[in-house]
């Protein structure tokens, strides 16, 4: 019996309570002496015990084997290349505006799954210190077969560019296309499907507090990305036998055991740790109606936040289709620098502050003070648009890992061929329009 979807319920972070087979979850209590169906009772906390109420996630699993049955690990040696690590450097990071194409798709002759799919490009922090992210694409032309995956040092929000991606978890299936999001928690034993023969996207991994949504201030009770668009799946699970391995991340490095049965075979939770997905379509975009473009933190979906009130370890912006009408204003992002790191992907369309070579599946990283914007075509439509009539930005999703940190860029990303070493070119044609009095 292999896992399929069984729906999902709405809402974030809420006290979720579903069971494949009727009768599984226990009442009143979370550990009964014995459970129902013969099922092993399982807790799974994503914060400390001693958490606040309104902060603390753990979920309880009732399943048919503990998570604690399996080989022993050793490190996991890939045939790909490991390109998949938080190894992040101490050394000097350069202060240069980057930018590179989608990572190239596996040949014809090879069979990437998710997991030797990912490749690191940039981070800062790490699992040790459990603060800051890692940021990394993947590639894919293989669905995980008889493997199965865990992160122990982040959850991971995963942003698909193409292909839609089935997440088949221990706690359920979440399923996700372009434009949509999903994330697992830390810990969460889950195998990647592609739907589409293959994938390509963005993964962060949060190594700090857990995403959550931002407080909303003066804007209300409404807006952003509203809390009952995010879907955490309905237990589903699957009751199966083989030689199969157990690939974990665990501090930087990835490790490799065998395990005899599926573990994705959870037959009832309840609680508050749990996947979920959202779809970036349904945000509700607030900007300007009267002059300037805001500030970016107005596109907001979820943030990490640090220990300093208002600065968060991790924010994930997105730049979706919106109206612009402020009067005299340059409407696209105006040029900056910002004390933040900025790290962007192209999901689908073209960017408003880039007229050309930042392309669907591409990344950009601007560092601490680096100075970016508009580039020069941009800046020259923008400044000379009739603002007598709103602009519609259309067709586009473009996103932003934002950190408080530097986001260093690393070895194999600086050195890549998709690197695009011309990127600063963009704005060598900004002219000087100073004249002096
Ligand atoms: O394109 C960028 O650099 C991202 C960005 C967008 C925006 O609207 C304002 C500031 C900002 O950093
Ligand atoms: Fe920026």
């Amino acid at each position: 019996m292999a896992i399929t979807s069984n729906g999902y319920q709405s809402g974030f972070g809420n006290e979720f309570a579903t069971e494949a087979l009727e009768g599984t979850l226990p009442q009143g209590r979370n550990s009964p002496q014995k459970v129902a169906h013969g099922l092993y009772a399982e807790q799974l906390s994503g914060t400390a015990f001693t958490a606040p109420r309104h902060a603390n996630r753990r979920s309880w699993l009732y399943r048919i084997r503990p998570a604690a049955m399996h080989g022993s690990f050793e490190p996991y040696r890939s045939s790909h290349p490991a390109g998949f690590h938080n190894e992040f450097g101490d050394g000097p990071v350069t202060p240069n505006q980057l930018r590179w194409d989608p990572l190239p798709m596996p040949g014809d002759g090879e069979r990437i799954d998710f997991v030797d799919g990912l490749y690191t490009m940039a981070g800062n922090g790490g699992p040790a210190a459990m603060t800051g992210l890692g940021v990394h694409v993947y590639a894919a032309n293989a669905s995980m077969q008889g493997r199965f995956f865990y992160n122990a040092d982040a959850e991971m929000l995963i942003v698909p560019q193409q292909g839609r991606v089935h997440l088949a978890t221990e706690l359920g299936v979440v399923e996700v296309e372009p434009q949509e999001i999903a994330v697992v928690p830390r810990g969460v034993r889950f195998r990647v499907e592609l739907l589409d023969g293959s994938a390509r996207g963005y993964v962060c991994e949060n190594f700090g507090a857990l995403l959550r949504l931002p407080d909303l201030g003066p804007i209300g009770s409404n807006g952003l990305a509203n809390p009952r668009d995010f879907l955490s799946p309905q237990a589903a699970f699957e009751d199966i036998e083989g030689e199969f391995e157990l690939v974990a991340k665990f501090q930087g490095h990835l490790w490799r055991a065998d395990i005899g049965h599926s573990p994705l075979d959870v037959v009832g939770w309840h609680g508050n740790y749990a996947p979920y997905k959202y779809d970036l379509r349904r945000f509700n975009t607030i900007g300007s109606i009267s002059y300037d473009h805001p500030d970016p933190s107005i596109f907001l979906v979820l943030h990490s936040p640090s220990d300093t009130p208002g600065t968060s370890n991790l924010d994930f912006a997105i730049f979706p289709p919106r109206w612009l009408v402020a009067q005299d204003t340059f409407r696209p992002p105006w040029f900056h620098r910002n004390i933040a790191s900025e790290f962007m992907g192209l999901i689908h369309g073209a960017y408003d502050a880039k007229a050309e070579g930042f392309v669907p599946g591409g990344s950009s990283l601007h560092n601490c003070m680096t100075g970016h914007g508009p580039d020069a075509a941009t800046f020259e439509k923008a400044s000379n648009a009739d603002l007598s009539k709103p602009d519609v930005v259309k067709d586009t999703m473009a996103f932003m890992f934002e950190a408080r940190g530097v986001i260093r860029p690393t070895a194999q990303a600086l050195e890549a061929g998709h690197r695009q070493a011309g990127y600063q070119d963009c704005w060598a044609g900004l002219q000087k329009h100073f004249r002096a009095p």
